[in-house]
């Protein structure tokens, strides 16, 4: 059974999945009109991937970055995003700049969720405990953008996660078959209900895998990435037309 973790008015692995639209801006007006569109079509959460920021290495820039996003988002809870290229991102940094970063959005208060590539770096579970010794929560995160692993591998790699002391596991894996979109859920839900209570986040990526981002009120994913612009991962939906879509389903899954 999922324990819900609430993000300022937001609760994370209750109710109908949340939908975060992610902000790819490159600079601070692209970001601020990003964070605007979010606020005015009200999406549960928003997510900024500093990977696409060209300030990334102004270490010196990023509490100000954060700041001004924050006021633009008004109270919709922000995760920060480092994704470096060897998970799908577009940062090449080194370990301590990723510590660096991910630390200082963390103590800047202005990121709620901090999100940590959980097998791509050192003493990862150090680095989780620092950020949360902030007050930020920490999403544990990985990412295959080439294929989707076995069954076996997949729940291993949630367990993983889940004892690492991280507050929500996400998993993104790319489907050459229709067999790994539903591996990819049918682990998913297995997780949830067997082994964690903390909230997961799974989607299949691209055309093939995009059905996973509409229905994880059935499969047990409690957030989905959608676009107000530009997708920051194939196969997500613009925010309308999902809102749409998962709506019709909960619809359907209260009716039975
Ligand atoms: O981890 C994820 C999920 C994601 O890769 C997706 O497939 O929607 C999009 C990323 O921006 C986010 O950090």
């Amino acid at each position: 059974m999922t324990k819900e973790i609430q993000i300022r008015e937001v609760r994370i692995g209750s109710g109908q999945p949340k939908i975060c639209v992610p902000m790819t801006g490159k600079d601070r007006s692209a970001l601020l009109e990003e964070a605007g569109r979010i606020r005015d079509i009200k999406a549960d959460l928003a997510e900024w991937r500093a990977d696409f920021y060209e300030g990334l290495s102004h270490e010196e820039s990023l509490p100000d970055m954060l700041r001004e996003i924050r006021n633009a988002l008004g109270e919709i809870p922000l995760i920060f995003t480092i994704r470096t290229v060897s998970e799908g991102g577009n940062a090449e940094i080194s370990e301590k700049e990723y510590e660096k970063y991910t630390l200082t959005a963390a103590e800047s208060g202005n990121a709620d969720l901090i999100d940590i590539e959980y097998f791509s770096h050192e003493n990862v579970s150090e680095l989780i405990r620092r950020i949360q010794m902030t007050g930020a929560k920490v999403i544990a995160s990985t990412h295959d953008f080439e294929k989707t692993d076995d069954s076996k591998t997949l729940k291993n790699r949630f367990i993983d996660m889940d004892a690492s002391g991280a507050d929500i596991l996400k998993m993104a894996v790319m489907p050459q078959r229709f067999e790994d979109v539903a591996d990819l859920m049918q682990v998913t839900s297995e997780v949830t209900e067997e082994y964690t209570e903390k909230p997961v986040i799974a989607m299949s990526m691209g055309n093939l895998g995009s059905m996973s981002r509409i229905a994880g009120e059935n499969f047990g994913s409690s957030v989905t990435f959608a676009t107000v612009g530009k997708a920051s991962a194939p196969g997500q939906f613009p925010v309308e037309e999902l809102r749409m879509m998962m709506n019709a389903l909960h619809k359907k899954n209260v009716e039975d």
